[in-house]
């Protein structure tokens, strides 16, 4: 009795709810919008096909099965199957790729120096033949093959469909890694194929003897069935990806699309998506290749937390860590106080270049011509129209500052003599991330609903915030500092003997460690309420910036407290405190569900 609805509830519904709860959390305005975009278009092209099938009598129901209403014939069972189906599949598609970057995977095919980007064009065409003849083929097959009735009907059906995605999609499709293309697709395909294995079985549904080939996967599972479940999965994965490629290109080219809403509407997806790949500036996707490397290979916490971000918000927060990591890099690495000292000055000359009222591409190249190839493809990228000179200057003072370390002579005391000194460091290093990073959040806000004073209310908040985060910084990077002739400790702190050897007592440090961790989570505790005075679409991806860092702090925090060493590693860099892969992962996940970190 009712066996069909039996179905639903006992395999359908379970795996639907579970993807809902992890996904909740992590979906997007745009994910949201496109899951009812594949709803809508999935319902409306199968109605028609479906009806069919049931009216000539290649699919039939007993009719003790069903509950009873029907829609063109459709059992409401059936129905509800085309929602759910599609709903877990876009689910799983959306989840396995929420940490691709995906205009990273775009390829200029007119590029000569591209060799990705040339096969991609051969591929392309055998794909569109195979499809085609997928398509075509079965409309030719007539007479004396009525048990080859229901194989037809679903390739004729997916293939053009299947074609269309083919040729709007084709450079993620073939670029992508088999876990964000054949997972999404094949994992649905094989548990539907169980789940049909058992009603056919139990006779829950019967495809007619005379429309069907005979030819059986494994026993009760016709080659018919598995092939309509593998389709249509593939028509909704290809159909959720041919969305994030229009996407892609509106976020990735803002010469060409100066404004992309939160939710880009059908007729500028079709501009994304019909877009010629020849005119893909191909400076811009190289850039952004290279930034979200550096991301990806220096920071595992900002890496998760970009994650959490979308289109041109998150594009730009991977261009502004890049920018600051060569920045920090190159001066930090330079052999010698005067080459860091030249770097400091490449900079500042490319700053006061950039953010020049005049621009001036010779006096631009010029000033790019110091840096490393892929240090200038990322410098390139930097928006300086969304971000203000000021806190880019003082992260250069910041760098100086860093440089008396090395500074041999007379008069050259260490920086960070008294706390003020290192409240001057954290806010020119670290202050001025959290004022770039907030700035970036408004320029992009796709609401603009915030007023000057709560803006500005964030703004000072997210300035304490670095300043939080970059105590947290220093105090796990003691011993590693410590080794490059570093410290950040205020000397004032370190009683007479310790003060001026470069050799400080253990248990010293471990005090100081302590204070300064309190001092952090003090900063903390006084300024993240302010995260949820932020424009909600950025909301959880900074609360789970900061939270993932803090957590680094609360790792350390536990071991102190435990009178465990503080140098130890979770997976990371030997020697300094981190968070193992996991463990951020579910920070990441239940902060984005609402849990509030311990202060
Ligand atoms: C999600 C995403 C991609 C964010 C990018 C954030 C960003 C632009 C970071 C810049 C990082 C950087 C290299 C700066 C140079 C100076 C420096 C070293 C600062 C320290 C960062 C640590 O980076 P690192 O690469 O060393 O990371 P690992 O430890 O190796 O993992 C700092 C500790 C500063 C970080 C400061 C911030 C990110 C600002 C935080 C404030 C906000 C996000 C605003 C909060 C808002 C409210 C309202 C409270």
């Amino acid at each position: 009795m009712y066996d069909y609805a039996q179905v639903h509830v006992k395999y359908t519904i379970p795996p639907a709810i579970v993807l809902t709860i992890v996904l909740a959390p992590l979906f997007t305005r745009r994910d949201i919008f496109k899951i009812c975009f594949l709803l809508v278009v999935a319902v409306a092209y199968t109605i028609p096909w479906d009806s069919y099938l049931i009216t000539t009598g290649v699919w039939t129901y007993p009719s003790d099965v069903i509950v009873g209403p029907t829609v063109f014939d459709i059992p409401a069972e059936e129905l509800f199957f085309f929602i759910i189906q599609t709903y877990i599949t876009a689910c799983l598609q959306i989840l396995l790729s929420k940490s691709v970057v995906t205009a990273t995977y775009l390829h200029n095919e007119a590029d000569g120096q591209d060799p990705v980007g040339r096969s991609l064009k051969k591929r392309k065409r055998v794909g569109q033949v195979i499809l085609s003849l997928c398509s075509i083929l079965p409309l030719f097959m007539r007479g004396g093959h009525a048990t080859g009735t229901y194989m037809k009907l679903i390739l004729v059906w997916a293939g053009p469909v299947l074609f269309m995605l083919w040729t709007f999609a084709y450079q993620l499709l073939l670029t992508f890694s088999w876990s964000k293309t054949w997972l999404p697709i094949m994992l649905p395909t094989l548990y539907l194929w169980v789940i049909d294995t058992l009603a056919l079985r139990r006779g829950t549904w019967c495809i007619e003897s005379g429309t069907k080939l005979g030819i059986q996967v494994w026993p009760h599972l016709d080659i018919e069935e598995a092939v309509f479940f593998l389709m249509t999965n593939t028509l909704v994965v290809c159909g959720s990806i041919a969305y994030d490629n229009a996407a892609a290109v509106l976020d990735a080219f803002p010469s060409t699309f100066a404004v992309v809403p939160g939710i880009p509407s059908p007729a500028l997806l079709l501009k994304g998506i019909f877009l010629s790949t020849s005119k893909y500036d191909i400076a811009r996707i190289r850039g952004l290749q290279n930034a979200l490397e550096v991301l990806a290979r220096k920071s595992r916490s900002f890496y998760l937390a970009s994650g959490v971000f979308a289109g041109r918000l998150r594009i730009d927060l991977i261009l502004l860590y890049a920018f600051c990591r060569v920045a920090d890099d190159l001066i930090d690495d330079a052999p010698s106080a005067e080459e860091a000292d030249s770097w400091v000055k490449h900079f500042s000359n490319f700053l006061d270049t950039a953010y020049s009222p005049k621009y001036d591409r010779a006096r631009f190249e010029q000033a790019l011509a110091p840096f490393p190839a892929k240090a200038q493809s990322i410098l390139v990228l930097l928006p300086t129209d969304k971000l203000p000179p000021q806190p880019l200057y003082s992260l250069l003072d910041g760098f100086r500052m860093d440089q008396r370390f090395f500074r041999k002579g007379p008069n050259q005391d260490p920086p960070i003599q008294t706390f003020a000194d290192l409240e001057r460091y954290a806010s020119c290093v670290a202050a001025t991330i959290g004022e770039l990073c907030l700035s970036l959040v408004y320029q992009h806000d796709p609401d603009h609903l915030t007023d000057e004073t709560t803006k500005q209310k964030c703004v000072a908040a997210g300035g304490e915030m670095g300043r939080a985060l970059q105590y947290i910084n220093i105090v796990r990077d003691v011993t590693t500092d410590a080794q490059s002739g570093r410290c950040y400790i205020p000397n004032e702190w370190f009683n007479k003997s310790s003060a001026s050897s470069p050799v400080k007592h253990n248990e010293e440090v471990a005090r100081h460690r302590k204070r300064i961790l309190d001092i952090a989570f003090a900063i903390y505790a006084e300024n993240r309420d302010a995260i949820e005075e932020l424009p909600r679409y950025a909301r959880d991806g900074i609360r789970v910036a900061v939270e993932s860092y803090m957590e680094i702090g609360r790792v350390m925090r536990d071991r102190m407290q435990e009178g465990k060493p503080l140098d130890f590693t979770g997976g990371g860099k030997k020697g300094r405190a981190s968070v193992p892969k996991w463990t951020r992962i579910w920070v990441g996940w239940r902060t984005m569900a609402g849990w509030r970190g311990s202060a």
